[in-house]
């Protein structure tokens, strides 16, 4: 497909993302089905134009004065990509698959268009409604920190250590460039290619053989800053499909005893076949039986050394990874979530023995679903939990970098180059 071809389809999946309020990797997903000739290089491209116009949705359709797929990606073009008024033309340029002209207007607002008197929800692509939460964590540097979560996240491992040093990784990835993470000492990033796209890791051999995990480097410092030892006890209460009990294995070298469980199984199912490759020893309890089910971990109450707590939350401090879940998100899911939390961090404390250790992770950039939650245990606890600072000794430079919120740490694209995590650390009363 031509370059002015691949703009085309991105503009026919905005506007379908746009009419059928559908998540764009469904739009993405049926226009390829329907448009089988394309090849991999060509959806790539789309899905990068398309994520990039999702990216600057609300600035691109300011400056273009309307929020069509067409408007948004030649806005997008201009503020993200920085292309020339005359390139842009070029690609549209009415060709046989090429979208028809640029018009006489269109040509106008690329010329005059700016940001410069949009309110910051426009200027910095954010739901309205988030805003105040944000501006309560940001202060002075709103907009700044928005203008971050619009760029594109970088790709990272983590080495496991279990099996390789992040040197031997290196070593071995050499054709892919990678660099040492600045913060996580067992990061690496990987360059993107122009289109945004990474190399195919899950296909590597090194990968297949447990060498490494594909982990935010945000990720990687929350596993650290959990602060696990051997000879422990931990729960990793929220496990998912186990990027941070993995993570833990390698961190403690198999020494400690580490259960996982998640709320759907279907979330935890992965963590079989990670745990296969990457020789991590983790002990998986699935919940069985629908809501009906009894708690796979109620004998472990009162007894935890270490509960990581990595809970459900509205992913807004991810938004470089997944701009579409911005424009998706709603009060109400909010809401959901804060419950949710509240309930996970409620089960957590009843595990932990005297003087045990919670710790609480978010990927949130809202104070409602951080330090509030933390708050809220407090209360609840009656003191019988109580919040201690977060010791950052694990990753040398982070100390500089991150925001100090009431109760915990919070890291964002701009402070510390990472998606956007929160964590706190919390002990319960010895006895
Ligand atoms: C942020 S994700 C976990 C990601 C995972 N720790 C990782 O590093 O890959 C949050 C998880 O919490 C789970 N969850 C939601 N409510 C829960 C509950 N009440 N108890 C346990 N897990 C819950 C969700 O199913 C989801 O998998």
């Amino acid at each position: 497909m031509t370059p002015s071809a691949r703009i085309s389809a991105a503009i026919e999946i905005l506007d379908d993302i746009a009419a059928r309020r559908r998540p764009a990797a469904d739009a993405l997903k049926d226009w390829g089905l329907a448009h089988r000739y394309a090849g991999s290089g060509d959806r790539a491209a789309i899905a990068s134009l398309v994520y990039d116009g999702l990216r600057r949705r609300a600035s691109a359709a300011w400056v273009m004065g309307e929020e069509t797929g067409r408007a948004i990606l030649i806005g997008m073009l201009r503020l993200q990509r920085g292309l020339a008024e005359a390139s842009i033309a070029s690609l549209f340029d009415g060709a046989r698959f090429a979208p028809p002209p640029l018009t006489e207007g269109e040509r106008r607002r690329l010329q005059e268009g700016s940001l410069a008197d949009a309110p910051p929800e426009v200027a910095g692509d954010a739901p309205a409604f988030v805003l105040s939460s944000l501006t309560e964590l940001f202060g002075d540097a709103l907009l700044h920190e928005l203008r971050a979560l619009g760029r594109r996240a970088p790709l990272d491992i983590r080495a496991n250590t279990l099996k390789q040093s992040r040197e031997a990784v290196a070593d071995v990835l050499a054709d892919l460039s990678p660099e040492p993470t600045p913060l996580s000492a067992l990061g690496l990033r990987l360059p993107l290619g122009e289109d945004g796209r990474g190399p195919a890791l899950h296909v590597d051999p090194v990968f297949l053989d447990g060498g490494f995990e594909i982990q935010d480097e945000g990720s990687q410092i929350a596993s650290l800053l959990a602060g696990a030892k051997a000879g422990e006890t931990i729960v990793d209460l929220c496990a998912g499909g186990g990027g941070k009990s993995l993570a833990l294995a390698a961190l403690t070298g198999n020494e400690a005893r580490i259960v996982a469980t998640d709320a759907d199984p279907r979330r935890l199912a992965p963590i079989h076949e990670r745990l296969r490759r990457s020789g991590a020893t983790v002990e998986v309890r699935t919940p069985r039986g629908g809501k009906a089910r009894t708690d796979v971990l109620a004998d472990l109450d009162g007894t935890v050394d270490r509960v990581l707590v990595d809970a459900p939350c509205t992913g807004t401090g991810t938004w470089r990874r997944n701009p579409d879940a911005k424009w998706r998100l709603r009060p109400g899911s909010l809401s959901g979530r804060i419950a949710e939390q509240a309930e996970v961090l409620d089960r957590a404390a009843r595990l932990l023995r005297p003087g045990g250790t919670l710790v609480y992770v978010t990927c949130s950039l809202l104070p409602e679903e951080n330090d509030a939650a933390v708050d809220g245990l407090l209360r609840r606890s009656q003191g019988a939990i109580q919040a201690v600072a977060t010791d950052l000794g694990s990753v040398p430079g982070l100390a500089d970098k991150v925001r100090r919120t009431s109760r915990g740490i919070q890291m964002s694209p701009a402070l510390t180059g990472t998606d956007g995590f929160y964590v706190a650390t919390l002990t319960s009363k010895s006895a």
